[in-house]
């Protein structure tokens, strides 16, 4: 009987579930969408019963109704949307509230407040990250300080914490298991990627009890058995990474200098950098790419907060667009924006400017733009955001980038990707395989029971589906009036 790698792949819009062959193919796959929750502007949340209940449906989907036998499982890798933070009451399992999303903004003020009591570099040092909302720990801290009760329950050892691996490991083995791997610990800003542990230091400067913290494993190796009742057997978890240190393994970016973006509902660029955990001098975060028995790789990584959702909120909000993939129709229409430039800082600016309070907007609008231009002008934000992160990381790495690798819904778009390999003037690569995120999971996860021999027999998966070359074209005054756009976003922002 064949066997295959169950993949969960709990991403921030949709929960998945997919089996690989041994040579890397797709045999099944379920996807569900869950509910956003907008409560304030800037605030973003989940409810983590309905991630678990997602997640559980299309690992049925994907197993049971496909015919797939139990006994074919030889292991599950899990890889998650990461930051996005989930405290959940140890004895009944239930959340105490709901989840607070990567992207959402409320504790801006307070990472603000540790900015200005400068702890900025102390915290670097130590997490390799910038101090921003982003991260889990101003968020675990907002949810103590604001759920009635929850404090001295914490301090108790009555709660825990966990990033979204940790909350379906713990539903997956019946509240067993209390883990998460060093890549989701490396995103709370309380875990120190020298040492591979939780900092005390840090945990004091945040007030968060170490006793909510999850137990920190490597990224593969055999953590633990599900409990048996969703799949009717029990299978070893094998395989943990937050979802773009996850992609960075599915595109074999293991050696130092290579490069990949995933295009999704953000952008994030991750660069191997090896074993020694670099410091960025260009507003880049350094951050734990895996953990493979003792050998810890690490990663320089920009994260775009929006980038694909750019193109949802045409969709759903303006109604330019029926559906994500309409956008290329509307952008080839036209040669280019007419000089219509879109800032799509709904969210702050992440990497290279991490500017919290900035806004989107939209620039050069004349009488003549219409409905093409503003198509155009939103795909060519989320590739001048990429280039904003793959300058700073050429500046950071003392290198000229000639490669990237992507993947994400968004890389299905061939002006895009176009666009984007004329103004980096570098070589953009598409791989055979759409699920590059999932499979690097599968791969850890594989690795680890031997499924997989080793890195050599999975190195050979990775083919190029459609490589974009620049095509020589001067995108110096387009990207001088990008520079200029961002330039006034921000202004707009520091105005009183
Ligand atoms: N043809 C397309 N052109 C541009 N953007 C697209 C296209 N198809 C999908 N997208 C965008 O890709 C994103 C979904 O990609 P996906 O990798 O599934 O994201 P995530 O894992 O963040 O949920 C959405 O934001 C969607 O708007
Ligand atoms: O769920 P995705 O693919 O949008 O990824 C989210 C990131 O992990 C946030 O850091």
């Amino acid at each position: 009987m064949e066997k295959y790698i169950l993949t969960l792949d709990q991403g921030t819009t949709s929960s998945r579930a997919i089996l690989f062959n041994h040579i890397g193919a797709i045999v099944s796959l379920a996807q569900k969408e869950f509910t956003q929750i907008y409560p304030k502007p800037g605030w973003v949340e989940h409810d983590p019963m309905e991630i678990w209940s997602s997640q559980a449906s299309v690992i049925t989907e994907a197993v049971l109704q496909k015919g797939v036998d139990r006994g074919q499982l030889a292991a599950i890798g899990i890889t998650n949307q990461r930051e996005t933070t989930i405290v959940w009451d140890r004895q009944t399992g239930a959340p105490v509230y709901n989840a607070i999303v990567w992207q959402d903004r409320r504790t801006a003020a307070v990472c603000d407040a540790l900015k200005a009591k400068g702890k900025a570099d102390l915290i670097q040092e130590k997490t390799g990250l910038i101090v921003d909302a982003y991260f889990s720990g101003t968020k675990i801290k907002w949810i103590l300080d604001n759920v009635a009760g929850a404090r001295s329950k914490a301090e108790k050892g009555e709660l825990a914490f966990g990033t979204v691996d940790s909350w379906l490991i713990w539903n997956l083995t019946g509240g067993k298991l209390h883990i998460t791997d060093v890549t989701n610990a490396s995103r709370t800003m309380l875990f120190n990627i020298h040492t591979l542990k939780w900092d005390e230091t840090l945990l004091s400067l945040l007030d968060i009890p170490a006793a909510m913290l999850p137990e920190v494993k490597s990224s593969s190796e055999v953590y633990g058995l599900t409990s048996g009742s969703l799949l009717g057997t029990q299978v070893p978890i094998a395989g943990i990474a937050g979802d773009q240190q996850s992609a960075l393994f599915g595109h074999m970016c293991n050696k130092p200098g290579m490069v990949k973006n995933t295009y999704g509902t953000g952008c994030f660029m991750l660069m191997n950098i090896g074993s020694k955990p670099t410091l960025s001098k260009n507003n880049l975060i350094t951050t734990i790419a895996w953990q493979i028995g003792n050998e810890v790789q690490y990663a320089l990584e920009g994260s775009i907060f929006i980038a694909g959702a750019v193109v949802q909120w045409l969709r759903d909000e303006l109604k330019m667009i029926v559906t994500a993939a309409e956008i290329e129709k509307f952008a080839s229409a036209v040669p280019d924006t007419a000089g219509v430039y879109m800032v799509p800082a709904f969210a702050g600016l992440g990497a290279p400017h991490w500017n919290q309070d900035a806004r989107g907007a939209i620039f050069g609008i004349t009488r003549g733009a219409n409905k093409d231009h503003f198509c155009r002008a939103a795909l060519e934000s989320i590739a001048y955001q990429t280039m904003d992160v793959l300058t700073a990381m050429q500046n950071d790495a003392g290198l000229e980038i000639r490669q990237l690798r992507v993947d994400g819904g968004a890389t299905s778009n061939n002006l895009l990707l176009q666009f984007q390999a004329d103004i980096l003037k570098t070589e953009v690569l598409r791989p055979n395989i759409t699920e590059i995120t999932a499979i690097g999971a599968a791969y850890l996860a594989g690795l680890a029971v031997g499924f997989w021999e080793n890195m050599e027999a999975i190195e050979k998966q990775w083919q190029v589906n459609r490589s974009f070359q620049p095509e020589g074209k001067d995108t110096e005054e387009k990207i001088k009036g990008w520079q200029r756009a961002v330039t006034a976003v921000k202004a707009w922002t520091s105005l009183e």
